[in-house]
């Protein structure tokens, strides 16, 4: 039965209104209160998010599905922006996958990727990947696809084949994907713009670029991805990393100023967070309901 405002119905509309698609990473809830108020149609939870900034660990499949859920709930509670979600691998088997699928759904996320490298995954952008066969991969997807409670979810396979299999396998893999119920396609860590249009043309599905910082794909602008046809542009990380600095610089000046003076532009202030948070209408009711009790 098709849920009417889902979140994965919402995610379908941003997709037909804005061409190409950008997709922000927002580590916590309050960087997707940010990120919509900026205008993002659409935020994402990144899985090396979670994992490094959330708990402090590497992103090589050390967390689990509880942690992502976690972190899906604080964000689907405060924005109704359509969140996409890196499941990973999908935690294991097809019932395990199954599982996945029904409580991402169960807590407001409006899509998943999940992808073909092996359980003990790496960051896309790193040498050494190891991925699954292309019949393992087409069980993720049946299992995951079969696990749909509302048909407006959005199931995005992401292959890691580039590195072992070239181009080719990529297409091969994310046809395959499609044939079993995949609504759209990860290209992950591509090198050159043009393999982009490759894998748009063959799987007749909306195709994302992840434009990663510090990885082995180039800055591509949103532009020139929608020249390829491409139907979503992702930055997992873009303000994330740029926090994790500002904080670092703070930390430092603190440590060897005695003082914060010098580094006060770096902060958001008081009444910019109170902005975001729309803090003053909390305290307003505040006001109103104990009015008479002073
Ligand atoms: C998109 C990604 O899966 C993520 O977890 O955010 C990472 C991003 C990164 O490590 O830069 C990936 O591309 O594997
Ligand atoms: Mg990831």
């Amino acid at each position: 039965m098709s849920q009417s405002n889902s979140a994965g119905r919402r995610f379908r509309d941003a997709l037909a209104v804005e061409k190409p698609l950008q997709i922000l990473g927002t580590v916590n809830a309050y960087a997707a209160m940010m990120a919509t108020q900026v205008g993002y149609k659409a935020i994402y939870l990144s899985g090396a998010g979670v994992a490094n900034y959330s708990y402090g660990l590497p992103d090589l499949g050390m967390t689990s599905l509880d942690d992502v859920l976690t972190d899906v709930r604080r964000i689907t509670s405060q924005v109704d922006t359509p969140l996409l979600v890196d499941i990973d691998t999908g935690w294991g088997g097809a019932f395990n996958i199954s599982r996945t699928i029904k409580e991402m759904i169960r807590a407001g996320a409006a899509a998943v990727h999940i992808e073909d490298q092996v359980a003990q995954k790496r960051c896309g952008h790193r040498p050494n990947k190891e991925i699954v066969t292309q019949a393992e991969m087409v069980d993720r997807i049946k299992a995951a696809a079969d696990a749909k409670t509302d048909p407006d979810f959005v199931l995005m396979a992401r292959t890691d084949a580039l590195q072992q299999e070239g181009l080719q396998g990529v297409i091969d893999r994310a046809c395959a994907c499609v044939e079993a119920g995949a609504d759209a396609i990860f290209a992950e860590a591509m090198t050159d713009i043009t393999m982009y249009r490759k894998v748009v043309d063959a799987v007749g599905v909306p195709v994302l670029a992840n434009i990663t910082e510090f990885g082995t794909t180039p800055y591509y602008t949103v532009d020139e991805l929608g020249e390829q046809g491409i139907g979503m542009v992702l930055y997992p990380l873009s303000a994330t990393r740029a926090m994790q600095k500002a904080a670092l610089e703070v930390m430092q000046a603190i440590r060897k100023e005695g003082t914060q003076v010098n580094v006060l532009d770096s902060m958001q202030k008081r009444s910019e967070l109170y902005e975001f948070l729309n803090y003053h209408s909390f305290e307003n009711k505040l006001d109103q309901l104990f009015k008479s009790e002073k």
